[in-house]
């Protein structure tokens, strides 16, 4: 998989493979100590510089509703989450905050290490790889899908007059390669078909070499073979440890990749569990989050879940 490390320094494979306590949040400690948010230090202040998301007691209202209530949250470089509640519960409304498209009402937010509302997010969103379906219905039909792509560098939709270089364009044909519809790049992105349409946007939102890959709801739409092919070219994502780090909004275990370590469970707005995935994807937490007394089945690296009765 193409993407390029940001100079950053990355244990992947060794924190995947530590062992970590969960706190009284539910939040992995990477030290067995119970802190408030598993990144403060002895002085109880919140180092947040290397964190690539930093959530502390967030909250959104709109309308007359509590879209999110009171979120703690935090996201290293070398995470990958999957962020899995049922329609309503607040799975968009986190996304947003963490790629900068809206703020808290009440709470603070870290981004990159940046707080959100003292820093121009014109200049942070191009560090932030987004991949959604809002985003696809912006897209031109007409647009070449090559463009599609490159255009990401410019923050556009819609290639016009911009002037981009063969590192450029090849970086992009690379990243269309890379997810397997590099033939498709002369073609009108308006005549892909929806998985097709998901993964050049996956490209795009690669294409800025982000320090985080959000993709909210990927597999939405696609047919059993779009999105087994999904999860297995995510999961591969997941794995190389160069890749940014990814937060992936689901409704379904079944779309969990191998590779994702952490998963966040919401339900109205509100945390049910947190950490890693191993100890938050229980027949249990998934029968609190969704409502329902569910059974879960774990086949090979794969998660499976159905109704009990
Ligand atoms: N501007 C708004 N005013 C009032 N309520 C809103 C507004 N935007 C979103 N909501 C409500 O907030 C709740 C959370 O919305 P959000 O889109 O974050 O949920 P979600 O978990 O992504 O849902 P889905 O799985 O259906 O996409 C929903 O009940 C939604 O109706």
């Amino acid at each position: 998989m193409l993407v390029r490390n940001n100079g950053a320094v990355t244990d992947h494979g060794a924190k995947q493979g530590a062992v970590r306590e969960l706190g009284a949040d539910g939040h992995s400690r990477a030290d067995g100590h119970s802190r408030a948010d598993g990144h403060s230090g002895a002085d109880g202040q919140v180092d947040v510089t290397d964190l690539v998301v930093h959530m502390a007691d967030v909250t959104v209202r709109r309308g007359g509703n509590t879209l999110l209530d009171t979120i703690g949250w935090s996201v290293e470089l070398d995470e990958r989450w999957v962020v899995l509640g049922p329609n309503g519960a607040g799975k968009t409304t986190l996304l947003r905050l963490a790629s900068a498209e809206m703020h808290p009402s009440s709470g603070v937010v870290h981004l990159l290490g940046e707080r959100l509302g003292t820093v121009d997010v014109f200049e942070l969103k191009p560090r932030i790889g987004l991949c959604s379906s809002a985003l696809a219905v912006r897209v031109p039909p007409t647009e070449k899908v090559a463009d599609v792509v490159v255009s990401a560098g410019y923050a556009v939709l819609g290639r016009w007059r911009e002037n981009y270089d063969q590192l450029d364009t090849g970086r992009a044909a690379s990243l269309l390669d890379a997810l397997g519809v590099g033939h498709l790049a002369e073609r009108e992105f308006g005549t892909l078909s929806e998985g097709e349409r998901k993964r050049a946007l996956i490209a795009r939102a690669l294409m800025t070499d982000p320090e985080m890959l959000l993709l909210d709801e990927p597999a939405a739409g696609l047919d059993l073979g779009g999105r087994e092919d999904l999860v297995a070219r995510l999961s591969g994502l997941a794995m190389d440890p160069d890749a940014p780090a990814m937060v992936l909004v689901t409704h379904h275990v079944e779309e969990i990749p191998p590779g994702f370590t952490h998963a966040l469970l919401l339900r109205e707005g509100g945390v049910v569990a947190q950490g890693l995935v191993d100890d938050v994807i229980t027949a249990e937490n998934l029968s609190a989050t969704f409502n329902q007394n569910l059974e879960l089945q774990r086949i090979g690296d794969r998660f499976f879940a159905r109704r009990l009765g």
